[in-house]
């Protein structure tokens, strides 16, 4: 079969350029993909159609028919300064042509989001990509439900949240990071030099999982000890990247063909292994505290922390209660803790590091605050939740800076109509264009926040909107922007996303990054072994990591020098 039978000359010449270079394999999954391509152009049956027409909006024009301008986002050194551009030149709302005549409409107006966020999982729902995707990496847990099953199998979970929940868990994150210190310091101890090249990235990680393994499920992964266990192994594998066409062509197709993800892609077959592997340890974990509540007379072990994330998922076993979960959500949201606490935690504090480095005197100044704590004190939960300003600020600035989640998209599952603050342009209008505040949304319509763009919009942060300023977050500099005020998520910012969805582990994440980096900065000096100015890029993983410019793999090398020495 040709290329030639199917399309245009112009597409024709593209695909066998392309095809010259693919195995037999590949370009038989690429005849199946044009025929499938089709589809979209079919009729669509009556019951399918609805009376309701989204909003006509302008938008860039589509430059690929196989991949619309996905690619073109998703390959940006900064997705998020593609959609801030866009917004400028048509304004807060507009469309963005993916492959095969599939387009979605992104937002940029704060009220325009709040509203969205809040209609999630039932009015905005993950598309059928995401679920697809979230099976494959999680199972069916809280991310992959809706509705319903999505309040009950929260409502079940948070507890394990509060700020008690918390509190009590504070410990654990300093344990970690001591750890890691006496690690650090013998590896200093035994070098020639005052200071040390470490990777922080891989650094990072472990002590992500170890924490999120102590606290959330009285599991010790060992990865700060070396531990070469398949989880460890899995996790690490994560920070390479698949850059096959296949793999490329199915992240692109994704949002056209969902199914694509089922395809034996490298990325795919380590979301396998992953599943697998965490099935494992969700297994022995929950075995481990079942028996233990047995073995004690039902009252002791996990069942005696009944409010900690291992002793609520066992009481979901129980099918009397209103919030028993089947054993397949259980395993799930095993994965979905360790998985969404470790990938996002590690990220985040590999970022303040880097910022930290970029600005030298920033960082003396947030140890200047620590100074306050002697060698053998460490601030308490509630000196890491509100008595330490600078920390909080350079927290604060680094998750607005750098969302490990650069997106939100979902597909509208009713008719919708979402108020703007500013006014939009519509090109629908008999009499050429309009402006409106109210953008019709049609059912199957799919919504874009773009987060990232949000978090860094100089529109709503002003002109140091694309800079690290940790005193924004202070009073004596005025505090946030005006204009930024008018989002609703967590403190202005969109990194926890908002509404039913939005982090469940937050307060869990913002202590641990807080006690960790407290305890770093606190300890140890760090900078770019090539200058402040050392370029960083963007790695792809599951979510974006940073790397430095020319290594090989997300790999951060600092140099880590004692803070005496
Ligand atoms: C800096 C750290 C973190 C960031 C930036 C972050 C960000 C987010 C975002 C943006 C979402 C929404 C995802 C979506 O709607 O598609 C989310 C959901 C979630 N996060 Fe986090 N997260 C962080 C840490 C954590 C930690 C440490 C935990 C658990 C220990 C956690 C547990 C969850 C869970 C369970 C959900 C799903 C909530 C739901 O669907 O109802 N996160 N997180």
């Amino acid at each position: 079969m040709s290329w030639d039978a199917l399309f245009p000359p112009a597409v024709t010449q593209h695909l066998h350029t392309w095809t010259a270079h693919l195995p037999p394999t590949d370009i038989q999954i690429l005849i199946l993909l044009s025929l499938l391509a089709l589809i979209p152009f079919l009729p669509r049956p009556s019951f399918l159609r609805t009376t309701v027409r989204t909003t006509s909006l302008p938008g860039p024009r589509n430059t690929s028919l196989l991949f619309g301008l996905y690619r073109h986002i998703n390959e940006s050194p900064d997705p998020g300064l593609v959609y801030e551009r866009w917004a400028e030149k048509y304004g807060p709302a507009y469309v963005v042509p993916g492959g095969f005549g599939s387009k979605r409409v992104v937002i940029c107006d704060p009220r325009a989001n709040a509203h969205f966020y809040a209609r999630e999982t039932f009015g905005y729902v993950q598309t059928k990509l995401s679920r697809v995707f979230i099976e494959n990496l999680f199972g069916r847990g809280l991310l992959w439900a809706e509705g319903e099953s999505h309040k009950r199998q929260r409502k079940a979970l948070t507890p394990a949240f509060s700020n008690a929940a918390i509190r009590k868990l504070t410990t654990v994150f300093f344990d970690s990071a001591y750890k890691m210190k006496a690690i650090w310091d013998a590896k200093i101890d035994a070098s020639t030099t005052d200071d040390i090249i470490l990777d922080v990235q891989i650094w990072m990680n472990h002590i992500s999982l170890d924490s999120i393994g102590i606290a959330g499920f009285s599991h010790n992964f060992g990865a700060l000890d070396g531990n070469n266990t398949p989880v460890v192994d899995v996790f690490d594998s994560f920070a390479s990247s698949d850059t096959s066409f296949l793999s490329k062509l199915v992240f692109f197709l994704g949002p056209v063909f969902p199914m694509l993800q089922n395809l034996p892609t490298k990325q795919n077959r380590m979301f396998k292994r992953l599943r697998t592997t965490m099935g494992g340890i969700a297994d022995e974990l929950m075995s481990r505290d079942r028996g233990m509540g047995e073995e004690e007379g039902g009252g002791t072990g996990a069942r005696k922390e009944e409010k900690s994330i291992i002793g609520l998922l066992l009481k979901a076993e129980d099918k009397s209660s209103s919030l028993a979960m089947t054993q397949e959500e259980i395993l799930a949201q095993v994965n979905v803790l360790l998985l969404a606490g470790y990938e996002t935690t590690s990220i985040s504090l590999t970022w303040a590091l880097i910022e930290l480095c970029r600005r030298p005197d920033k960082q003396q100044r947030l140890r200047d605050e620590l100074s306050q704590f002697s060698a053998s004190t460490d601030p308490t939960w509630e000196q890491l939740s509100t008595g330490l300003p600078y920390l909080d600020a350079i927290v604060q600035e680094v998750l607005r800076l750098h969302p490990p989640v650069e997106e939100t998209t979902r597909v509208a599952a009713q008719d919708d109509i979402i108020p703007f603050s500013t006014p939009f342009s519509s090109p629908s209008s008999p009499s050429g264009t309009s402006s409106s505040t109210s953008l019709v949304i049609a059912k199957g319509t799919i919504i874009t926040s773009p987060i990232r763009a949000l978090n860094r919009s100089e529109a709503l942060w002003g002109p140091t909107a694309k800079e690290f300023v940790p005193e924004r977050w202070l009073d004596d500099m005025g505090g946030v922007h005006l204009k930024a005020k008018e989002i609703v998520g967590h403190r202005h910012i969109l990194t926890f996303s908002d509404g039913p969805r939005t982090c469940l582990g937050k307060g869990f994440a913002l202590v641990n990054f807080k006690a960790t980096l407290s305890v770093l900065i606190r300890n140890y000096v760090f900078a770019f072994p090539g200058g402040v100015d050392t370029k960083i890029e963007k790695h792809p993983s599951i979510l974006p990591r940073p790397k430095v410019a020319g290594e090989v793999g997300a790999r951060v090398p600092l140099r880590v020098g004692r803070v005496d020495s």
